[in-house]
């Protein structure tokens, strides 16, 4: 199979002989540098028993290389030119699945289709099978593709994706740091991560306004195993950071109105030693942990 020479020209040229723009509302910022495109594949280590899942197809380039390394490949693509595009790139790659579609059927639900494939692909490889999310992702998309894909069955078991700069710091952030948020403690608390490189916007065409990582997660079974109710958890988070200004006493009280009252509230706080102006960006993650499992608790008990 011929790889496209993948410079901004031959992309440029390839997409103007269609009579193609990119489109900037779906994040089409593509990657011009075929190593990091092998970077993006190598990164993700992935094997012969791997149904691999690549949201944002485009002309298939880091698909080619999916194909060539995993068991199966379920790629995604909302542009149908694109996506028209991409399957001539394709033909003759039996792993390779095409869905030609937006991959989120709400900002907080996956389309429907992409596990039921995925499903379908590991039953058909096994017990060995693993999963695994490898993309250029569309940036405006990325935060609920990771976060919905995280809440699936089965959750990926590595994630390796090319992001904002600023949305992989927030990943990793710790306590105290200006980027630690709910979707740090979210990422945290399930997955291991790191950011592998960090890309200028000279390597994308066109190239987008900020910096760029390429991110990789490990998910930790193990640690989402001690999580009683996952989606009460992760609706807790979000709420404790809403209004990371406020004093946590305050935005608990807010959060749990109607659930718990204020003496309720104020039991679990001195419970677990959080004075009057504790404010959840200073809690680590294991204490945002268990305080979001002792509201859980408080409202069961209340
Ligand atoms: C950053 S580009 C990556 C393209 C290609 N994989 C590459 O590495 O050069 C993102 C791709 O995602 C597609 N896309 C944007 N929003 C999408 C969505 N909600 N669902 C599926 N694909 C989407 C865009 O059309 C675009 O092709």
């Amino acid at each position: 199979m011929n790889q496209p020479r993948q410079t901004a020209t031959y992309l440029s040229k390839r997409l103007a002989a269609a009579g193609l723009r990119p489109v900037s509302r779906f994040g089409q910022n593509f990657l011009i540098d075929l190593n990091l495109v092998d970077l993006i594949a190598r990164s993700a280590e992935i094997r012969k028993d791997d149904v691999v899942l690549e949201i944002g197809t485009g002309i298939g380039s880091l698909t080619t290389r999916l194909s060539d390394q995993a068991g199966a490949v379920l790629t995604v693509e909302i542009d149908n030119n694109l996506h028209q595009m991409a399957s001539e790139e394709l033909a003759g790659r039996p792993n390779v699945k095409m869905i030609h579609g937006d991959a989120l059927k709400n900002k907080n639900t996956l389309r429907p289709e992409i596990m039921e494939n995925i499903r379908d692909a590991m039953a058909r490889i096994g017990e060995k099978a693993r999963f695994l999310l490898v993309a250029n992702l569309p940036y405006n998309v990325a935060t609920p593709i990771i976060s919905n894909l995280l809440h699936e069955t089965p959750a990926p078991d590595v994630i390796v994706v090319t992001i904002q700069k600023e949305l992989g710091d927030r990943m990793i952030a710790g306590p105290g740091s200006k980027d630690y948020g709910a979707l740090s403690v979210w990422i945290q608390s399930l997955c291991d991560a790191e950011i592998v490189r960090i890309l200028p916007p000279t390597v994308f065409w066109p190239r987008p306004n900020v910096d760029s990582a390429v991110i990789r997660l490990d998910h930790k079974p193990e640690r989402r195993a001690k999580f009683e109710d996952i989606n009460h958890f992760h609706t807790t988070v979000r709420a404790l950071f809403f209004h990371r200004r406020k004093y946590l006493r305050s935005v608990v009280i807010s959060a749990f109105k109607g659930r718990l009252d204020k003496n309720q509230v104020d039991k679990v706080l001195q419970s677990l030693g959080h004075g009057e102006t504790a404010r959840a960006e200073e809690l680590d993650v294991t204490q945002i942990q268990q305080l979001a499992e002792a509201l859980r608790q408080a409202e069961l008990n209340a």
